[in-house]
Formats: structure tokens, sequence, C-alpha cells
């Protein structure tokens, strides 16, 4: 039987449903990996290990206008994830509101001292979570002479303490036929700058928010300030959400040799908009070790960093670049 193994202890694979009254639509328990995982379960009990790496928890909502309801479903699942004993929970990019137009997203933007960002803060206390909050409408200190948004980043700790932030660096004004155009330079002020990787219980995390995903240089610039887990939450249109989406997300953990986290916003936000979902964590070596289907719900996954060491030695592509050809993609970090 233990032949038929194909899944090592960091590749242990779980998908919940969130038992939450108010959410419509579940993720489903993928069916063909279910076998793997009770046996795997028996395997390392006999051996130990994978189930005191830290477990981390991605969640994926359907945001709308209505920022209290979307405050309601995002507490739900962090209450759930830290139940499930994860350490750390990601929410996707717009976790706050997806507007309707440029007009509603500064009418409903905040800055972080803002209430919305305390009351996450007492969420991260309560449940003593640490806190991917993927992509927050933000009001700068620049607001009062701009009038736009900085699409924000932050993580907080267990003890609700906002210990980084990221501004989205890459506007997404994009035009893809049948999925409604995209501007967000209409509302938004592109982040000045990278942030270095900030150490958690899970590992050092690279920020992102998705159309950064499409920009290897970032990725790289992150793995080498020495990143070990890659975020990219996001709300991945429907067009582009089936044809680049995974392939975007592998090939990042592939070439950085870092896991990726990509919390993603899924369905219907309201008339004009709708998200791709596919929330997923993939592994250093590519495989995807966690995902949700298309409707709100969450998904887990063990972050192994002797994994990621052990493939880095074995695979050494960062000692194998050659900057005297193209350059140093990706300067590090100050
Ligand atoms: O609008 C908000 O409130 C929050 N921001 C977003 O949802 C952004 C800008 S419209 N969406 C993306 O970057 C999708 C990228 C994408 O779909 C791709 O790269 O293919």
């Amino acid at each position: 039987m233990l032949g038929f193994i194909i899944r090592p202890p960091h590749q242990l694979l779980s998908l919940l449903s969130c038992p939450g009254l108010r959410i419509p639509r579940f993720s489903v328990l993928c069916a063909p990996l279910r076998p793997a995982y009770t046996i795997h379960r028996l395997r390392t009990m006999a051996v130990s290990s994978s189930w005191e790496l830290p477990l981390v928890a991605v969640c994926q909502v359907t945001s709308t206008p209505d920022k209290e309801q979307n405050f309601k479903t995002c507490a739900e699942l962090i209450r759930e994830a830290a139940r499930l004993g994860a350490c750390l929970a990601f929410l996707p990019e717009a976790f706050d509101f997806i507007a309707r137009d440029p007009e509603e997203t500064q009418r409903l933007s905040e800055p972080l001292g803002g209430n919305l960002l305390e009351e996450y803060t007492q969420l991260a206390r309560e449940c003593g979570l640490w806190l991917s909050l993927g992509g927050f409408h933000e009001r700068g200190q620049d607001w009062e002479q701009t009038q736009k948004i900085y699409n924000c980043h932050v993580i907080l700790n267990n003890k609700g303490s906002v210990v980084a932030t990221y501004r989205k660096t890459h506007l997404c004004d994009v035009e893809i036929p049948g999925q409604g155009p995209m501007r967000e330079s209409n509302s938004t002020i592109p982040g000045p700058s990278l942030e270095s990787p900030i150490s958690t219980p899970a590992g050092k995390i690279g920020l992102a928010i998705c159309y950064d995903m499409r920009f290897p240089e970032l990725s790289l610039a992150l793995v080498q300030a020495g990143a070990e887990i890659l975020t990219y939450p996001s709300a991945f249109g429907s067009v582009t959400g089936p044809a680049h989406w995974e392939v975007l997300l592998r090939a990042r953990a592939i070439e950085t040799q870092c896991y990726v986290v990509a919390a993603a916003q899924c369905g219907r936000h309201h008339e004009k908009r709708a998200s791709y979902g596919h929330s997923m964590v993939v592994d250093p070596w590519g495989t995807v070790v966690a995902r949700c289907s298309e409707g709100p719900g969450l998904c887990l996954a063990r972050i192994d960093l002797n994994y990621l060491q052990q493939l880095r030695k074995q695979l050494p592509v960062f000692q194998h670049r050659r900057p005297d050809l193209y350059g140093n993609l990706g300067h590090p970090l100050s």
C-alpha cells in the first residue's frame, strides 16, 4: 500500500469547506487526494514530523461593495483557520471591498489607522493568528492632495501589530476582450518600493499583489533578499484566470524555489465584475499542494523549509546564474 504514496510530508494537501451559513458556496473536498491524505497520515504518525510543521490557511471570498458583510465573511474564515491550527491566514486582494467604480472605491477607502484595520487587529489578537491582508484600499498620507489610494498588502502579527506593508507597484491597466477593462491607475497610485521579506512563524514572506506576479524580476528580487514564501493575493480576471493563473504561480515557485501562496477573490462581486478563484499554495518544486475550487472557502498547507533548503541544494540555480550575460535581474533590496 505504501507504494501508492506519492506525496512526501511537505506536500500534505487538505481542502476544507467553511461551516458558516453566510458563505453561499463551499470549497469541495478533492476526492482523489483523500486516500493519499489518509495513508500519508498513518505513515507520518509512525515516522513523526510533518504535523509539527507550520500550517497556513488561504481564504477565498467574494468581496462586494458591502464592507461590513465582507468583514463578517473574512472573520468567519479566519476563526475557522485558527480552530484548524493555522498560524497564519492569507486574505486576497480587495478583501475589504470591491467597488463598482473609482468614485465608490475612493469613498469606501480608509487609512491604515481606520476602523477596519482596528477590527482586524482585534481579530488577530483574539485568534492568536498572523494575518496577510492582501490588498487594502489605503488612504495614504497624500490622500488630501491626490484623492487616490494605494493598494496595500498589510501583515499583522498575532498581537495585531502591523509588521509590514507593501504597496502594489505594478498597476493593472489592461483591456482583455470578454473581461471588461481594468484601469487600476484611475483610483490608485503605484507603490514606490519593494519591501524586504518579513519573518513569520511560517517562514520569510516576500510581499507582492496580483498583477505583480507577471513580473518575475520582482520575485527574483524578493528571493535574493531572502524570501522563502512569495505571496500573490489576487482578484484575477475570469478570462486571464483559466489561461494564466496556475501557470504563472507555478513558474514563480519553480524559478525562485519558494513556496507560493495565492489567496484569491472568486465569483461575482457586482454586475460589472467577476473573479476566477482557485486560490492555491504551490511548493518550491512546483506542485500545487492545496487549492480551493470556485466558491468561497479555505484551503490549508504545511510549509516545510527543510524541504525548500534541500531542493535549493539539489538544484542550485541561484549559483548558476549568468549576470554577465543579462545583468542582475532583481537587485538586492536594502
Ligand atoms: O480593483 C480593486 O478594488 C482591487 N484591484 C484589483 O482587483 C486589480 C486591479 S483591477 N486586479 C488585478 O490586478 C487583476 C490582474 C489580472 O487579472 C491579470 O493579471 O490577469
